[in-house]
């Protein structure tokens, strides 16, 4: 079932790890020619230093390839010689000694047998890549990434996995190769080794350098062994976007990069102002529309909720003092309403008196500012307060391990949605989909493999339907999607397709190579004409799906499905 392409991949990953066996006792025999040059009671840092270096490599490639054993004893040579580094540098016969025998515990360490029963790097998998009409793969899915590490093996090995989710990865292992690439063509991203050769944190410095010639800096991981708090505040202070300790996750890595190259421009805030005086908002809403916000204006606190509903609002600018209703009681009205609990409002007024203040903030207000009130600092405490409210949203809805819609965000999304193909008369359809025999899954590989086959669907899923269709992870290894303008069989078509594709993804752990699949249930809007209906009828649909022998996807008939499992009372099922 594996294609050409999974099979190259897994050739490839073999040749790499083959790679890494057959420098291995190179590099040892560096390490002792190094270790015999040492001289007692001498500062020899320039050589400590590539000692250091050279068992480093050895640590970041061992625990790439899942060689514990190399990994454990080169991390501790690496510290003792860290430890030596950060005092004088001097060479004592206890530091000899010690070095000897972390070296003599590498050599011992019988490779061959390490390889054939070492497990893989972890689990990984590639996604097959759908191609698009015209044969070309859509914009979305190439990316081009520099990587840049001095270890070809991981630099190899990386980008192979990240050309699985899309991304046309260059891997080079020097920056000097690097410097000569990014000034003929800039990337849309840049994964950075932190030790170098040329020093503790060259990568750093490079990208620090690279940034320094350009307008707008180009978003940069670093990749490092190094864990530490000051290895990570470099990196952030050189400008890098993320840091991912070695051994890297491709999985972790390709959403990383999904967030630092989504081009398209953030959805505009959403501010509504209240203020009795039309002159006064009309001149706060010209300055936030200049600043690219999206205002909507009211000089009457009455018509407030009117005119939040349907706009999505960020915000609430609101004035203090206004006739009939003051801004404390439309913030105490608003907090009333499930909706507007948590939606920001922020008091804009000449009040100055201290204890005033404090008590229209009493009510459930987010801040004050005080007028007169300079346009740059408006809009900067706006965009500022919208921000945060944003990425608090954001953790609210999305679920922590995929990223995807969580259960009750999916759910009224599908309230949402559905009332407006209602209005609109446009066709809507809810699949479930449930991987199949997830258990076992845990069970053969454990948790941490079962979090990566979820991982992996969420991003299939992700990668491959439209923009404008929504996904969930419903619960557990269940997830939901609603596909907007599109009948039973269309929709049937779409997730069969992505289904089949899925069954062809190769997970590979504990030196396994495995396959899951998944099945899927489908209803149709106006067929089920509500929410609760549409869900109840795709989960019976894809409890059908499972009876008949799953890896396969059925469409919901009828209201009464004869086949169908009885839901509890008083909830939705999630267990198949
Ligand atoms: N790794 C991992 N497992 C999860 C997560 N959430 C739920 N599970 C597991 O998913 C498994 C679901 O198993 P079952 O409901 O028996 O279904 P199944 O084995 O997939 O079998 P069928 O659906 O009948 O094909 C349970 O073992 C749960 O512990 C998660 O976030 N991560």
């Amino acid at each position: 079932m594996a294609s050409g392409k999974t099979e190259s991949f897994r050739e490839r990953k073999q040749r790499l790890r083959q790679s890494f066996i057959e420098q291995f006792p190179g590099r040892l025999a560096g390490a002792r020619e190094l270790l015999a040059g040492l001289t007692l009671g001498s500062d020899q840092r320039a050589e400590l230093e590539t000692l250091h270096l050279l068992f480093h490599t050895i640590k970041g490639s061992g625990a790439s390839f899942g060689f514990d054993s190399i990994n454990a004893s080169a991390k501790a040579a690496e510290q003792v010689l860290r430890e030596v580094l950060d005092q004088d540098a001097r060479v004592t016969e206890r530091l000899i000694l010690d070095l000897d025998q972390r070296l003599r515990t590498l050599e011992a360490l019988d490779l061959a047998l390490d390889a054939a029963a070492g497990p893989d790097p972890g689990p990984s998998f590639e996604i097959p890549a759908r191609q698009s009409v015209d044969g070309c793969t859509s914009g979305r899915l190439q990316r081009l990434v520099y990587l840049c590490d001095d270890d070809s093996v991981i630099a190899q090995e990386l980008s192979g996995q990240l050309s699985c989710f899309g991304y046309q990865v260059i891997p080079f292992v020097t920056l000097d190769a690097l410097r000569r690439a990014f000034q003929s063509e800039r990337p849309s991203a840049i994964i950075m080794d932190v030790i170098f050769p040329e020093g503790q944190d060259a990568g750093p410095a490079v990208i620090a350098e690279l940034n320094a010639t350009i307008d707008r800096p180009v978003p940069c991981v670093f990749i490092s062994s190094r864990n530490d708090f000051s290895a990570r505040l470099q990196a952030v202070q050189s400008g890098g976007n993320a840091y991912c300790p070695k051994p890297v996750n491709a999985v972790e890595m390709a959403e990383i990069l999904d967030q630092l190259t989504n081009r398209s421009p953030p959805e505009p805030y959403h501010i509504l102002i209240v203020d009795d005086d039309p002159d006064v908002a009309q001149f706060f809403s010209m300055v936030l529309e200049e600043a690219g916000m999206v205002t909507r204006v009211t000089n009457e606190p009455e018509r407030v909720p009117d005119t939040l509903d349907g706009f999505d609002a960020d915000l609430v600018l609101m004035d203090l003092y206004m006739p009939k209703c003051s801004g404390p009681d439309l913030a105490r009205v608003l907090r009333q309403m499930p909706g507007y609990l948590s939606l920001p409002i922020i008091y804009v007024s000449s009040e100055t008196n201290a204890e005033r203040q404090f008590k229209a903030l009493e009510v459930g207000a987010d801040g004050f500012l005080t007028k007169p009130l300079a346009p740059e600092r408006l809009i900067a405490e706006v965009k500022l307060r919208a921000e945060r409210m944003r990425t608090l949203r954001s953790l609210m809805i999305r679920d922590g391990l995929t990223g995807l819609f969580n259960h009750n965000a999916i759910l009224q999304l599908l309230e949402v949605t559905e009332a407006a193909c209602r209005r609109t008369q446009t066709s809507l359809c809810m699949a479930m989909i449930d991987v199949d025999h997830f258990k076992s899954i845990n069970d053969t590989y454990g948790h941490p493999v079962g979090d990566q086959v979820l991982m992996a669907l969420s991003r299939t899923l992700r990668l491959r339907l439209r923009e404008v269709d929504l996904v969930g992870r419903y619960g557990g290894e269940e997830f939901a999607i609603i596909l907007v303008g599109v009948d039973a069989a269309y929709a049937k078509s779409i997730i069969d397709e992505l289904r089949a594709d899925f069954a062809e993804v190769s997970f590979f752990a504990d030196g396994f190579e495995f396959h899951c699949a998944f099945s899927g249930g489908i209803a149709a809007y106006p067929q089920f004409g509500t929410a609760s209906a549409l869900v109840d009828a795709a989960d019976r649909a894809l409890y059908r799906a499972k009876r008949n022998g799953r890896n396969r996807v059925e469409i919901a008939t009828t209201m009464t499905d004869v086949s169908a499992k009885p839901v509890p009372p008083g909830g939705m099922r999630n267990e198949h």
